[in-house]
């Protein structure tokens, strides 16, 4: 399945404590975080195992299970990406970073690209695309399209709030990517924000708003 909805009790209550109006920014950047880790830990649940043999704490060889070379990069996109990245490393802390920095116009909705830095060897690594917020699609489909160019061959994305807007043009555009979220909310309105949503996740996290 490409969409994953993860209603876990503690991811639904953290994002219940998200949503509410006036939340402190330290308050919404911690719950971010933890949020970014429980999500996390669902998108690594299909990560191949190899059995290795290893000596045991009493000297026989017994079986294991670890995980298989399979490399990740993480991939934030900036700047609300970033808010999610310190959870989710703390799952897979020695992943490699690739940053991708796109602002959504806030007249034609469309992303404007403005810096790329991916890591080397990304044909061989998965992807895990961190965001808070999946609105139109725009910018998913844009980061999405500079890993595939560049050679990945597996990316899942990591989002706190998706609209169905969003998660359709997504998956119509690029239907091997799976998704993982929160919620799928209601919609979009005029101004194309999430709704019930969280608000401009950047502003909240960063402290620009107004
Ligand atoms: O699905 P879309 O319609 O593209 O909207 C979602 C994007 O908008 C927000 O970023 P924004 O452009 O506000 O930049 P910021 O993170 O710097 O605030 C959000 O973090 C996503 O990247
Ligand atoms: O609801 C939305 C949509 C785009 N970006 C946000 O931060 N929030
Ligand atoms: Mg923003």
């Amino acid at each position: 399945m490409a969409l994953h909805i993860i209603d876990h009790p503690l991811v639904q209550h953290k994002l219940a404590l998200l949503r509410e109006q006036g939340i402190s920014t330290k308050s919404f950047r911690e719950l971010v975080s933890e949020v970014g880790t429980l999500l996390t830990y669902e998108a690594t649940k299909s990560l191949p195992l190899e059995t290795q043999t290893i000596k045991s704490w009493e000297g026989s060889d017994i079986q294991v299970s670890k995980l298989q070379g399979k490399k990740i990069t993480v991939v934030p996109i900036l700047r609300a990406g970033l808010g999610m990245m310190d959870g989710v490393m703390e799952l897979i802390p020695a992943a490699k970073v690739s940053v991708v920095g796109l602002q959504r116009n806030e007249q034609t909705l469309e992303p404007v690209p403005y810096f790329e830095k991916l890591v080397g060897k990304i044909d061989e690594r998965l992807s895990l695309v961190i965001d808070p917020m999946l609105a139109t699609g725009g910018s998913l489909i844009a980061t999405i399209d500079m890993l595939k160019e560049a050679g990945c061959k597996q990316i899942k994305a990591v989002i706190l709030v998706a609209a169905p807007e969003g998660v359709e043009a997504t998956l119509n555009a690029h239907p091997d990517v799976e998704i993982y979220t929160a919620s799928l909310d209601s919609h979009l309105n005029e101004h194309g924000y999430i709704v019930p949503g969280l608000g401009d996740a950047g502003d909240k996290i960063f402290g620009t708003l107004g």
